[in-house]
C-alpha cells in the first residue's frame, strides 16, 4: 500500500515585510512518509518548524517548494500543494483534519454544539451527533454542566478537551494534532490517548506534536526530529 502522506523536499520561507525582507527559513528540504494507520510523533525544540510543517499539510501555509502527496479517497493521489482552494476545502470537510493548541471558540454556540459540528460537517443527522458528542464529553470528563455552556469563558484544560473531542469524533482519515494532552490530568491524558489508538485501529493515520513523553511512548510508532526547519533524526520509541 502506498504511504498515505508522503512530503517531498518541502520547503517553506516567511519573508517578512515589514521586517525589511528578513526572511525566516522555518522548514528545508523536509521529506517524510506516513503509512495508513501510522501514528508519527512530531518533536522538537519551540521554533523547530512542527506547527510550520502541520499548517502546509493543511494547507493553511502555501509552500515556497516541494510537494506533499496525498493519497485522498476522493481524488487518489493529489499534491496538497497544488490543489486547488475547491479540492482542499473537500479534503478538509471528509477526509483531513487538522486540531491545533487552541480552541478557537465561536460565540454562544455551546460546547456539545462544537463538538458536533465535527459530525455534521461528514453529514451526520443531529440526533446521532447529539449522543456522540455527549458520549465524548463525558468520557472526557467535562462536567455535564458545562455541556450547554459556551466555552469562551473555560479553562485551558476544558477548551482543550473540546478542541480535541471535535477533531476525533469526524473521525478522519489523516489527523494532525498539536500537543492533544499538554494540559490534561493523567486521566484525562489516557482517555485522549485511548481515543487516538481507537482511530488509529480504524486505519486513521496521525501526525502528532507533543512534548509529553508519556504520551509519545503511548501513542507513537516512529518519532521525526525536527531542528531549524530541518529533519535531524527519525527513531521509534524502542530505539
Ligand atoms: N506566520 C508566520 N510568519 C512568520 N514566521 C513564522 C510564521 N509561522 C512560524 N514562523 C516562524 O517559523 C519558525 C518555526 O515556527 P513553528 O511555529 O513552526 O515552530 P514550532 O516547532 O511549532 O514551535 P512551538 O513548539 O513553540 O510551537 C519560527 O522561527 C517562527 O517564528
Amino acid at each position: 500500500m502506498p504511504p498515505i502522506l508522503d512530503v517531498r523536499h518541502y520547503t517553506k520561507r516567511f519573508d517578512m515585510h515589514v521586517l525589511n525582507g528578513k526572511r525566516i527559513n522555518a522548514l528545508t528540504n523536509v521529506s517524510f512518509s506516513l503509512e495508513p494507520g501510522e501514528i508519527v510523533g512530531l518533536v522538537g525544540k519551540s521554533g523547530s518548524g512542527k506547527s510550520t510543517l502541520m499548517k502546509s499539510i493543511y494547507r493553511t501555509y502555501l509552500a515556497t517548494s516541494g510537494a506533499i502527496y496525498y493519497q485522498s479517497l476522493r481524488y487518489g493521489p493529489i499534491d496538497l500543494v497544488r490543489a486547488t482552494d475547491h479540492q482542499i476545502i473537500a479534503l478538509r470537510r471528509d477526509e483531513i483534519t487538522y486540531c491545533s493548541q487552541f480552541l478557537s471558540v465561536i460565540p454562544r454556540v455551546s460546547a456539545a454544539d462544537v463538538v458536533a459540528e465535527g459530525l455534521f460537517r461528514r453529514g451526520a443527522g443531529r440526533t446521532e451527533a447529539w449522543h456522540q458528542s455527549r458520549d465524548y464529553l463525558d468520557r472526557l470528563g467535562l462536567p455535564q454542566e458545562l455541556w450547554d455552556a459556551y466555552p469562551s469563558t473555560f479553562s485551558g484544560g476544558e477548551q482543550q478537551r473540546i478542541n480535541v473531542a471535535r477533531a476525533i469524533i469526524a473521525r478522519p482519515r489523516l489527523l494532525l494534532i498539536d500537543e492533544p494532552t499538554a494540559s490534561l490530568d493523567q486521566r484525562t491524558k489516557d482517555v485522549v490517548i485511548d481515543m487516538i489508538i481507537a482511530l488509529k485501529a480504524e486505519g486513521t493515520s496521525v501526525l502528532c506534536i507533543s512534548h509529553d513523553l508519556y504520551t509519545l511512548d503511548r501513542l507513537a510508532d516512529r518519532r521525526i526530529e525536527l531542528k531549524d526547519g530541518h529533519i535531524v533524526a527519525t527513531t521509534s520509541p524502542v530505539s
